[in-house]
């Protein structure tokens, strides 16, 4: 047996294999040791003719889901050997083999999966700079692939479909990408696999196969190169791995990236789009108020919806006006989602139907879900929209299969194949007549009891059965001495004994042939209803997306109406114009409709940047995220929470919210910020609407406040960047701005000042706020008296000193230079320099300051190493 499993494992080597053993998998060797740390369980030993004893530990089959599910949940890949024939029947060794195998992108196991969530599994193939990326869901049958022209999108692509698992060749594991962070930050399991996957021929050969086609162009992949390959290296893994034909996987879709809003991993986690920034959960995320649906189906559509913003805006009013006609047309809405509350989840269950792991149960489950599309097709053909036309048209109420289902399955059949009792009565004559022997058995057993009971005269005589004897006669040893000479003695119990005789042996045969006979049958019969339902896939997929689009509108229009949203309109001139707008999220969270609704307005020219001040806890980062979140519903197709909207669309949004560290990838909280900002301004167009909140603050207010400066610069510049842009700062000197740059406008938010207190008005009004408040705000906090004190002593010996008002004298005299050209520029860093020269008053300092030369240096460069030596003065007051 151990040389059995050390073949099998020579094959599988990089899975933990569990190895059936009777009623148990077993791990040996290092995959024991392995598990049993991983699942807590007793690590023992197996002798196994060598001195020392293998370790080994086991889990009981009929538990298994549990502990392959806690094993792949932590990464591990797991193939599941089996003992593939009857070990009564086996000569030797009982033969086994690898049925399956489990990896966290490829796990069926509706227990382990969120049926709200798809679980994908990704393949990324890099060749000649070129990346092919195709996705897989086999829960569902999603199957889509794309190709890159470089890894720009890359990371977008995996955040937007955050895999369980990434797949690629050895090319791509190698190019430097920064795996670690993907794997320990979103618990991506990623490895690559050998060439021969990526072998041009194979991987065209495989796809042709298994779509059953004759050329790429029937499938829409005549353009793709590393993009085929991907697929069909994903394939030729699938494959491998599940041991079946994949059935559900009917459609390979190409998809093209640039469909798509493009949002980078930090915007979506900032924007807390489907879970929350701190606690991780849909609570408290966009997602959260958006979903009403009553699907699983849906709600996973609903997911892609908001993962996926559009960027066509003809796209985007079909979707709109499919929201608009169910949010108007109540009553049939609410019909509608009434019908749609028992459906299951099709797309899981005919994937367990094709599977052939579908259990009766589910197929009343298909059936009774089956039931409910007729009303709801009924309801919409009276829609008049395109989009819920089309619906309707896909949506096959699969009439065919529910009779099938209805006719031949049981009400409510047992969720074990080997129970019976599954064919409904009057599907099958033969099943009927087998059932009726099985039947009259009992009664031609009660008779025969009857009679040995008048003939003997044992009056207590009764027929039982067990599995190692059949049917016996068991009589007391009270009545043993009436036992007929035909009886045969079968066993002896303490106070009893059992016989049976030739009638009874041959009423035997008859019942239990009958009833083997009837479970053969039984079976046979629900294989082929399993299967022509299975032969049906593609049906079934089509009519299970009409569904979950279905369930998205009716949900999206019943938020729109109870949470008072309206219709966007969207325009492609670049004005975002949101009036009395508001923050689908947190006015959700705040009671009594308290929340203060405020204006937005941007455009590219004019008012392409608003330079957004106010205290701590004002709500600046809020009015931000809601302007983001508005722009970004609109271009889901969904109603906004606003008086009015009109939303340019953009093809790009891009945040940059608060200081998120990220120390265990060895970045600073100010190393991270810088990324971010790089990151932006090198991949923003002028069509990216970008929020950014506090650039500069995790440094030194002189190096902070000299990059933000230059940042809003760069953006306002259409030559350089031009981006529509919301920029929340605690540097009022940035105010100035104003006025010297055309497009950029303050606005801050408004609060009242009662003496020593503040009160939040919550409305952005036009202007500067002149301070920040940071005492005060430290003070609700509850900060103590004593340090309050103390802060306040500190900030008037701090003005006393004019620093800042000073710098940004400088700043301001120094953008003006440079807009009167180059010529000057050096005049006004000179003034700079010299009024430093009257500040200082520390010598080494003085000496630094006289070295440099400022005129080799670009004028942003001379003002921040001034800036540096003020912040260096500073900290030594
Ligand atoms: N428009 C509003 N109406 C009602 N309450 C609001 C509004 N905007 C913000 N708030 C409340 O104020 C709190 C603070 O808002 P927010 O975090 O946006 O402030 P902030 O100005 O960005 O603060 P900081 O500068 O300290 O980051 C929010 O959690 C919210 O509860």
């Amino acid at each position: 047996m151990m040389k059995q499993y050390m073949e099998t494992k020579s094959q599988y080597q990089d899975c933990i294999l569990f190895y059936r053993l009777g009623d148990f998998y077993e791990m040996f060797f290092e995959d024991a040791l392995t598990a049993s740390r991983e699942l807590e369980i007793t690590l023992t030993g197996k002798n196994c003719g060598q001195e020392e004893r293998a370790p080994m530990c086991g889990v009981p089959y009929h538990a298994v889901e549990g502990y392959l599910n806690r094993l792949v949940a932590k990464g591990y890949k797991v193939a599941i050997c089996e003992q593939v024939e009857d070990p009564k029947q086996a000569k030797g060794i009982v033969k086994r083999e690898v049925v399956r195998i489990v990896t966290p992108g490829t796990n069926l196991d509706t227990q382990a999966l969120d049926e709200t969530k798809n679980n994908y599994i990704m393949c990324i193939v890099y060749i000649a700079d070129r990346y092919g990326v195709s996705i897989a869901d086999i829960s569902t049958g999603d199957y889509f692939v794309t190709e890159l022209p470089d890894g720009s999108r890359l990371m977008d692509e995996i955040y937007k479909f955050s895999p369980s698992e990434i797949i690629c060749n050895e090319a791509f594991y190698m190019s430097g990408m920064d795996l670690d962070t993907m794997k320990e930050k979103l618990g991506i399991t990623i490895y690559s696999l050998d060439s021969w996957y990526f072998d041009d021929a194979m991987c065209r050969e495989k796809l042709l196969e298994h779509f059953k086609v004759s050329s790429f162009a029937g499938l829409g992949l005549e353009d793709y190169d590393c993009g085929v390959i991907s697929a069909g290296a994903l394939l030729t893994y699938l494959l491998e791995t599940q041991k079946n034909s994949l059935s559900n996987l009917t459609h390979l879709t190409p998809y093209v990236t640039g469909k798509y809003m493009m949002l980078d991993s930090s915007t979506r986690r900032n924007l807390e789009l489907c879970e929350t920034l701190r606690e991780k959960q849909k609570r408290g995320s966009l997602l959260w108020v958006l979903d009403k649906t009553r699907t699983a189906m849906g709600a996973r559509t609903l997911r892609k919806f908001v993962e996926q913003p559009l960027i066509d805006k003809n796209e985007i009013n079909r979707r709109l006006d499919a929201v608009e006609e169910l949010k108007e047309q109540a009553i049939s809405r609410e019909e509608i989602r009434e019908y749609l509350s028992p459906v299951y989840d099709l797309e899981r269950l005919i994937t367990k139907i094709t599977y052939g792991s579908a259990n009766p149960r589910d197929l009343t489950a298909f059936k009774s879900s089956l039931e409910m599309l007729p009303p709801i097709r009924y309801i919409l053909e009276e829609m008049k929209v395109p989009l819920l036309q089309e619906i309707y048209e896909d949506l096959d109420a699969l009439e065919d299969l529910c009779d099938l289902v209805t006719k031949a399955i049981r009400e409510e059949p047992p969720i074990a194949m080997k129970e019976g009792n599954i064919i409904r009565e009057g599907y099958n004559e033969e099943v009927d007549k087998l059932r009726r022997a099985k039947s009259d058995g009992k009664d031609w057993l009660a008779k025969l009891e009857e009679d040995e009971r008048e003939k003997t005269g044992i009056k207590n005589l009764k027929i039982k059965y067990n599995k190692v004897f059949g049917y016996y006669l068991e009589v007391t040893n009270s009545y043993k001495d009436l036992v007929p000479d035909y009886y045969t003695r079968k066993q002896t119990l303490a106070n009893a004994e059992r016989y049976i005789t030739p009638e009874l042996k041959e009423l035997e045969d008859m019942i239990l042939g009958a009833e083997d006979k009837l479970y053969a049958l039984e079976y046979e019969l629900y294989s082929e209803v399993r299967e022509t339902i299975a032969a049906q896939v593609e049906r079934i997929q089509k009519t299970a997306k009409a569904v979950a689009g279905l369930d998205v509108f009716t949900s999206l229009a019943l938020v729109a109406e109870r949470n008072h949203y309206v219709r966007p309109k969207i325009n492609e001139k670049g004005i975002i114009d949101i009036k009395e707008g508001r923050h689908p999220v947190v006015e959700k969270m705040i009671p009594n409709d308290m929340f203060i609704s405020n204006d937005t307005y941007l455009d590219d020219k004019k008012n392409r940047i608003s330079i957004i001040t106010g205290p701590n806890m004002a709500g600046k980062s809020t009015y931000m995220r809601q302007t983001a979140l508005i722009a970004l519903m609109a271009q889901v197709g969904c109603f906004v929470p606003a008086q009015s909207a009109n939303i340019g669309l953009s093809d790009r949004i891009f945040t940059r919210v608060g200081a998120s560290d990220d120390l265990a990838s060895g970045q600073s909280t100010f190393m991270v910020e810088m990324t971010e900002v790089a990151n932006i301004l090198r991949n923003a167009t002028s069509k990216s609407l970008l929020i950014l909140d506090e650039i500069g603050r995790g440094t030194s207010t002189f190096d902070g406040l000299s990059i933000a400066w230059a940042v809003v610069e760069y953006i306002s510049d259409s030559k350089l960047l031009g981006a529509k842009t919301l920029f929340a700062t605690h540097y009022h000197e940035l105010t100035e701005l104003e006025g010297k740059i055309e497009n950029v406008n303050n606005y801050c938010i408004a609060v009242k000042e009662k003496g020593d207190d503040i009160v939040f008005l919550r409305k952005i009004v036009k202007g500067g706020a002149d301070k920040s408040y940071g005492i005060q705000v430290a003070k609700l906090a509850g900060v103590p008296d004593l340090v309050i004190n103390r802060a306040k002593e500190i900030v008037e010996e701090l003005s006393d000193e004019d620093i800042t008002s000073r710098v940004s004298e400088i700043a301001a005299r120094e953008h003006t230079a440079k807009k009167k050209g180059r010529s000057k520029k050096y005049d006004e860093v000179d003034i700079a320099q010299m009024s430093l020269f009257d500040t200082v008053k520390d010598d080494d300092v003085l000496n630094e300051l006289k070295e440099i030369d400022v005129t080799n240096l670009t004028p942003i460069d001379a003002l921040n190493t001034l800036y540096r030596l003020q912040n260096k003065l500073k900290n030594r007051w």
